[in-house]
């Protein structure tokens, strides 16, 4: 959208306003100019609010009945280079799965070709699911980043981009020295704020604890603190990965590791979090930093139940991941079907147990994503001064998954996205006004 026209959105509109409660506007407008929210009210309202801001030259995009705008999804844990493997190899758990599909996979990424083939098709997918947003594990290869950094900014996403960082424990082809993991990251960190891109960002990346011996832990602390950069890792995932990182660092918990090397700050965002202790979720909370809950993953790789509910309670902001390929599905509407699903397996034998219903996971995919990732300055719902990242969503489409044979009110239509819905209902994208599906 150009800097000066407005475009006004009418129709039924659903975000959440603040976790966990939703605002539903049945027959209500927004109002968009360049990139920003400027205005969301009931339509009631529109003539005068269009006064009040003296718009003179505006367009408008009215809804179908059957149509509802929200936030933008955000996925704050999925690994680009996975994608190949997604739907494959579930039948080893996490280390040895890393071992035999997972390194192999990543390491024909010193190929830059297939990581165009395969970074547009990820980026693609994700935003045809209606993901604005995405936090992307890369490779290890620096170069091999930038195409996916490329194919980010040429298909219009928001995303965090992160080099791998990973010298030990895989297979020699797909290892870097301390010095290098340092002096690649710190070029890709350049390299990235060079491209002076709003919405593309670099995040520092080390792989998980196994992966990173703790001194260069710290240097890479030390980068996050110099260029004020987000840090994205794997935490207390699986049972196995636990007990050797105990064993490994001699410390009494996993994020004592962490801790100890500077790395939880309130821009680090930490995958699974399945196993975590009351102690490490006092720390996670004390540090600011936040969890990307994974359901489908924790599933597929026989990870364990994440009790998100409870994170909550000790005050953890959470987001939702896929975890391409740990997760089989690239979409974040399958990632809110499984987290409910998750809850309510939780539920079961605790009569007291609140489980989170479809609308608890649509905030975690929207605003709890946005403050996850400490975007939510920006974005995660529709609040005045933020960025326009929506969804337009039609739960009648032809050969869609839905045969809707019914009417259905703005909460009907969120409860149907979220149970039934796929990319074929995902009808248009904006990431920061721009129409980018
Ligand atoms: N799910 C998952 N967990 C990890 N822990 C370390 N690396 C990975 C990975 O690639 N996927
Ligand atoms: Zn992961």
């Amino acid at each position: 959208m150009a800097e000066d026209t407005y475009t006004i959105f009418t129709g039924n509109i659903i975000h959440c306003e603040k976790l966990f409660s939703i605002e539903t506007l049945e027959n209500g407008f927004i109002i968009v100019k360049g990139s920003k929210i400027v205005a969301i009210d009931q339509l009631e309202r529109l003539e005068e609010t269009k006064k009040n801001l003296e718009i003179s030259k505006w367009q408008t995009v009215t809804l179908k009945d059957t149509q509802l705008l929200i936030p933008g999804l955000i996925d704050t844990h999925i690994h680009a280079p996975q994608y190949p493997n997604a739907g494959l190899g579930y039948d080893l758990p996490l280390l040895d799965w890393l071992q035999k599909y997972t390194y192999n996979l990543e390491a024909k990424y010193s190929d830059l070709d297939f990581s165009k083939k395969v970074y547009d098709a990820i980026v693609r997918k994700t935003l045809g699911y209606g993901t604005t947003t995405a936090c992307y594990f890369g490779s290890l290869f620096r170069k091999s980043c930038m195409v996916l950094v490329d194919s980010v900014l040429q298909h219009g996403q928001r995303a965090l981009v992160g080099k791998i960082n990973m010298t030990r424990l895989a297979p020699e082809n797909y290892l870097e020295t301390p010095e290098e993991s340092i002096t690649e990251t710190e070029t890709f960190i350049n390299d990235v704020l060079d491209k002076k891109s709003r919405l593309v960002k670099p995040i520092i990346t080390p792989r998980f604890a196994l992966s990173v011996e703790l001194d260069l832990m710290k240097k890479l602390a030390v980068l996050a603190s110099k260029y004020n950069c987000h840090i994205q890792t794997h935490i207390s995932e699986n049972c196995d990965e636990v007990c050797t990182v105990k064993k490994m660092f001699v410390c009494n918990e996993y994020a004592d590791v962490y801790h100890e090397a500077n790395l939880l700050t309130n821009q680090t965002i930490l995958a699974h979090g399945i196993h975590l202790t009351d102690d490490e979720l006092k720390l996670l909370s004390k540090k600011g930093s936040s969890i990307a809950h994974c359901p489908s993953s924790n599933s597929r790789l026989q990870s364990g139940l994440c009790d998100v509910r409870r994170l909550i309670e000790y005050d953890v902001s959470v987001g939702l991941g896929t975890d391409v390929s740990g997760g089989h599905s690239p979409s974040i509407i399958e990632a809110m079907r499984s987290a409910v699903d998750t809850s309510i397996h939780l539920s079961y034998g605790k009569p007291d147990y609140k489980h989170i219903n479809c609308y608890d996971a649509f905030c975690l995919a929207t605003l709890g994503g946005a403050k996850a990732l400490s975007l939510d300055d920006q974005v995660g719902n529709f609040k005045v001064g933020k960025d326009f990242d929506a969804l337009i969503i039609d739960m009648d489409v032809e050969n869609g998954a839905v045969d809707l044979l019914q009417s259905c009110n703005a909460s009907e239509l969120l409860q149907k996205f979220v149970y039934l819905g796929d990319d074929r209902n995902v009808v248009s994208v904006y990431v920061a006004g721009n129409k980018v599906k």
